[in-house]
């Protein structure tokens, strides 16, 4: 049991890589608290948890600062206490953040490539991305993973524990695939991680980014058959991930089997992108 008598914190954990996550490290012996805006889901998660597992499911819209602070008040009244905070929820389309030209885009390239041709270079994709869709993105990647990380810190320091955080960003961050606001949320993750590894090395909190690349989740759903297959195409590895893969990444950043690793980040990618 890697996670024995470990309170874990799963954002996003009602679907998906989040619910993968959820379901492993309770395996492995966490208290798992289960936090997403669908607060159903994350209730199906937990009560789908084997017979004796101890967890809270909480319903929670991480762009809200306020939220986030009643979430993690729920956490200490029940375990007085947090040593890993997974932030995994995301998302990858909002209306107003040029994902349709963006895949209009790729579409127009993949079909450029499959007959032979040079495919046109991308210049104007920043054009369609509205104050709204750009700022709704970034608070859901960014600010949300900021909130839940502040109030995981005060907590593991308030119980005086070493503690770890697994920010689930994306490929995109590294490679620059993908819509503007959506690139540029991920790669701020990887910022904030290395800033914050640095600053809570001392303490014994250590925190890790994983670069999922294409994943089997409802996610997928969003963008098209064409873009899906030109991703599969590119995988080394030849196959689209499953989220109990990039569950496995977050198990070993969360466990104590990656003591040496602080403001690292995994690209778990099938070898799509190889540092
Ligand atoms: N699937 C992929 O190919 C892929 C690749 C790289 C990175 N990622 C990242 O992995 C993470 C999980 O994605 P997934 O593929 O499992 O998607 P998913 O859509 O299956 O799950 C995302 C979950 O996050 C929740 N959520 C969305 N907005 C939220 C908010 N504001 N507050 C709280 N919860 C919220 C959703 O309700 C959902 O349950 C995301 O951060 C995503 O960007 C996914
Ligand atoms: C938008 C999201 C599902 C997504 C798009 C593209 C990727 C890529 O690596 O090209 C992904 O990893 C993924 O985050």
């Amino acid at each position: 049991m890697r996670l024995a008598d470990k309170v874990a914190l799963v954002t996003g954990a009602g679907s998906g890589i989040g619910r993968a996550t959820a379901e492993l490290f309770a395996a492995e012996g966490a208290r798992v608290v289960l936090a997403d805006i669908d607060e159903a889901a994350a209730r199906r998660v937990l009560e789908s948890l084997p017979a004796g597992s101890d967890g809270l499911a909480w319903g929670c819209d991480i762009a809200n600062g306020a939220a986030v602070e009643r979430l993690f008040a729920a956490v200490e009244r029940r375990y007085g206490r947090l040593d890993v905070l997974v932030n995994n929820a995301g998302l990858g389309q909002v209306p107003g953040d040029g994902f349709e030209h963006y895949q209009q885009r790729m579409a127009q390239r993949n079909a450029q490539l499959a007959v032979g041709q040079t495919p046109d270079v991308f210049t104007d994709m920043i054009v369609d991305l509205t104050d709204a869709g750009w700022q709704r993105l970034l608070a859901i990647n960014v600010d949300g993973a900021f909130y839940c990380s502040r109030a995981a810190v005060r907590l593991m320091i308030a119980s005086g524990r070493k503690g770890s955080i697994v920010n689930v960003a994306s490929l995109s961050a590294l490679s620059g695939e993908g819509p503007l606001a959506y690139c540029t949320a991920k790669a701020a993750m990887l910022g904030m991680t290395k800033c914050l590894a640095r600053d809570l090395g001392p303490r014994g909190i250590r925190v890790n980014a994983v670069c999922p690349g294409p994943t089997r989740t409802p996610i997928m759903q969003s963008i098209s058959a064409e873009w899906v297959q030109a991703l599969e195409r590119a995988i080394p590895l030849g196959h689209m991930l499953e989220p109990e893969e990039i569950a496995r990444t977050n198990l070993f950043l969360a466990s104590d089997e990656s003591s040496a690793f602080t403001g690292q980040t995994l690209a778990a990618s099938g070898g799509m992108l190889m540092l």
